[in-house]
């Protein structure tokens, strides 16, 4: 097996005369946990369905856990946990009832054994005969990433899992997440939450079915050459949308009171800054933040992607 538990080279999806996915690269190396990021509708999930064997292929090729994506798509399923955006349990039966149903479809043995283990380890002992249908969303996506687990994958394929979950059960997800990642397991997992994005390992970015950058947060920061400024006092609550045609300005866009006005040519971004700015709004240069960074690249990519879609 290549060092990559995920190793896929240019796949393009294609439905219709649509291109969902546009030649897209990922080498995912064992161990780690790596965050999936872009617009509704950018062809994340469609990549994750191709990279565990669910969707054919159009374009490219690769291996998942070492074996072919496009000849070998039931080994890499009964090595992979995935959980999709619609993970449906049966909500008249129990947590233990739905995860003794999970390991029976899965063949595993000693099915007792497996279930106490499996709800240890989520902490869901305690509540393993309420109704599934019952629970709230943070104790459904605890349920969730139990029946993907149960059967000890070594990838886990997770699409958007925490959707619509408050912030303290998104917390506890994810040090489940990485507390898998710490035994060894390899995590891809797509997500809209920027804090989520910057609880990962790295990030891959897609916007409209192109693989935008990769990274760390810092390297993709860096990387980005963006310029952002910030502003803050009684005259930025208009300026958003005076600035935002400018040339040289890429976006602007507030950040709680605050307005951050980015682009990639110094020279125009402050002339187009200048026009506008006010002592009293204190302007100042800082490093943008990631979802300065990828505001910007969703705007590329749009301008980009009318030459393909
Ligand atoms: N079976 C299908 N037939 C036709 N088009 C499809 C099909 N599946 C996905 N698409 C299209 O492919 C594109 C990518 O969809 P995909 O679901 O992969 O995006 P996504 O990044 O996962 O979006 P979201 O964040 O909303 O889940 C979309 O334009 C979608 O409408």
């Amino acid at each position: 097996m290549s060092e990559y538990v995920i190793d896929v080279r240019g796949l393009v999806k294609k439905f219709g005369d649509k291109t969902a996915v546009n030649g897209v690269d990922i080498q995912l190396p064992k161990g780690e946990v790596w965050g999936f990021l872009g617009p509704n509708g950018s062809g994340k999930t469609t990549t994750i369905r191709m990279i565990c064997g669910l969707l054919s292929v159009t374009e490219g090729e690769g291996e998942c856990l070492g074996y072919n994506i496009k000849t070998q798509a039931e080994l890499i399923r009964r090595q992979t946990g995935y959980m999709t955006q619609k993970f449906s349990f049966w909500s008249d039966l129990t947590i233990r009832e739905n995860l003794e149903f999970v390991a029976r479809l899965y063949q595993l043995p000693k099915v007792k054994q497996r279930v106490d283990e499996t709800l240890a380890v989520l902490g869901l002992t305690d509540r393993q005969r309420q109704l599934a249908g019952a629970l709230s969303g943070g104790w459904k996506q605890r349920l969730a990433l139990a029946a993907v687990t149960m059967h000890n994958p070594k990838l886990l394929l997770l699409d958007e899992p925490t959707a619509g979950v408050d912030p303290q059960a998104r917390r506890e997800f994810w040090d489940q997440i990485h507390r898998l990642a710490n035994e060894g397991l390899t995590v891809l997992v797509s997500t809209h939450y920027m804090d989520e994005a910057e609880r990962c390992d790295k990030i891959a970015y897609l916007a409209h079915g192109n693989l935008m950058t990769q990274g760390t947060v810092q390297d993709i920061i860096t990387e980005s050459r963006l310029i952002t400024f910030r502003a803050e006092g009684p005259n930025v609550r208009t300026l958003a949308a005076k600035l935002k045609d400018r040339a040289g300005v890429e976006h602007a866009a507030y950040f709680g009171a605050a307005l951050h006005v980015s682009g990639i040519n110094r020279l125009a971004l402050e002339a187009a800054i200048g026009e506008f700015a006010r002592p009293e709004d204190h302007w100042q240069e800082v490093q943008p933040n990631l979802e300065d960074v990828f505001i910007s690249l969703m705007s590329r990519a749009g301008k980009d992607a009318r030459s393909y879609l």
